[in-house]
């Protein structure tokens, strides 16, 4: 498989950092960390597109999803290209812009079959590595960024030696709430019941490969519960400026 990068972030950050991001579905991990990554100029990763457009590449081809051999070999050798700008992040997979296509409820209901197939992981993590190697190190071809990089398992098996390690969490309300909105624009009862499955179903598939709901040792958990999305960045600013001695400046305007 092969894979490559493309974008830029606003700005530079004052060296190479990384900040790995993991959480459960509807817990705010993609918007607080493109948040964070602008507010800090540093790239942006999302790992879980990684595997969404995965996902979109084996139904593309025709790819029974229970056939776990024909989706780790198709993973192999999809060309997939990702965008690491944190204020318009893009995937591309053979030339083709799948950025729309890979937030679908039929990718949404099908991903976790292919994140849950080992010899994906394998494969996406080498991948999701070598992005974060490159922007760890600033004399490198690209002039490492530093990256906030985003999942389910970075905290804990792509990036145990991140800088800055954080659990974001919600309760399972405000999730199926925050995510209800953002699929059927209301969060009535009948709207939050169906979003369940892509909420609830899927994180039980994807916690028999991952550990994203109780923070591992040294991994700092950031409960959103009860805050904004400006609050719930500012909150994780504030880790990073406990856990590296930073200081983050002030917000311009984000
Ligand atoms: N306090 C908050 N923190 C983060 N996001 C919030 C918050 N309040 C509301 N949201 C909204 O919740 C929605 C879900 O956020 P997001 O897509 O970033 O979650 P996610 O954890 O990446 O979900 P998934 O893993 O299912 O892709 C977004 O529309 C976001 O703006
Ligand atoms: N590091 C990761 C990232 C994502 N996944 C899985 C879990 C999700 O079902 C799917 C899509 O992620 P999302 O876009 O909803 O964050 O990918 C994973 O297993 N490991």
């Amino acid at each position: 498989m092969s894979a490559g990068t493309s974008g830029a972030g606003e700005g530079r950050a004052d060296g190479a950092l990384t900040v790995a991001i993991d959480g459960p579905s509807g817990s705010g991990k993609s918007s607080v960390s493109k948040g964070v990554a602008r507010r800090l100029g540093l790239a942006y990763l999302d790992t879980g597109a990684m595997y969404r457009a995965a996902t979109w590449w084996c139904l593309h081809r025709g790819e029974d999803l229970a056939d776990q051999d024909a989706v780790a070999h198709a993973v192999r050798v999809m060309p997939l290209v990702m965008g690491l700008d944190p204020s318009g992040p893009t995937v591309h997979v053979d030339g083709t812009d799948v950025g729309e296509a890979i937030r679908s409820t039929e990718i949404s209901t099908a991903v976790s079959a292919v994140a849950t197939n080992l010899a994906v992981r394998a494969e996406l993590r080498r991948l999701q590595r070598a992005v974060i190697e490159a922007e760890r190190t600033p004399a490198g071809f690209a002039g490492g960024r530093g990256v906030v990089a985003e999942g389910r398992d970075i905290t804990t098996v792509v990036a145990p030696d991140a800088d800055v390690r954080v659990l974001l969490t919600a309760s399972e309300e405000a999730r199926l709430a925050r995510r209800s909105l953002d699929v059927h624009g209301t969060a009535d009862a009948a709207a939050v019941e169906a979003t369940k499955d892509q909420v609830l179903r899927r994180d039980r598939d994807d916690a028999t490969v991952s550990q994203f709901q109780v923070a591992a040792d040294g991994v700092v958990t950031v409960d959103s519960s009860d805050l904004d999305l400006e609050q719930t960045i500012d909150a994780v600013l504030s880790v990073v400026e406990q856990v590296t001695g930073r200081v983050v400046g002030p917000r311009q305007g984000l």
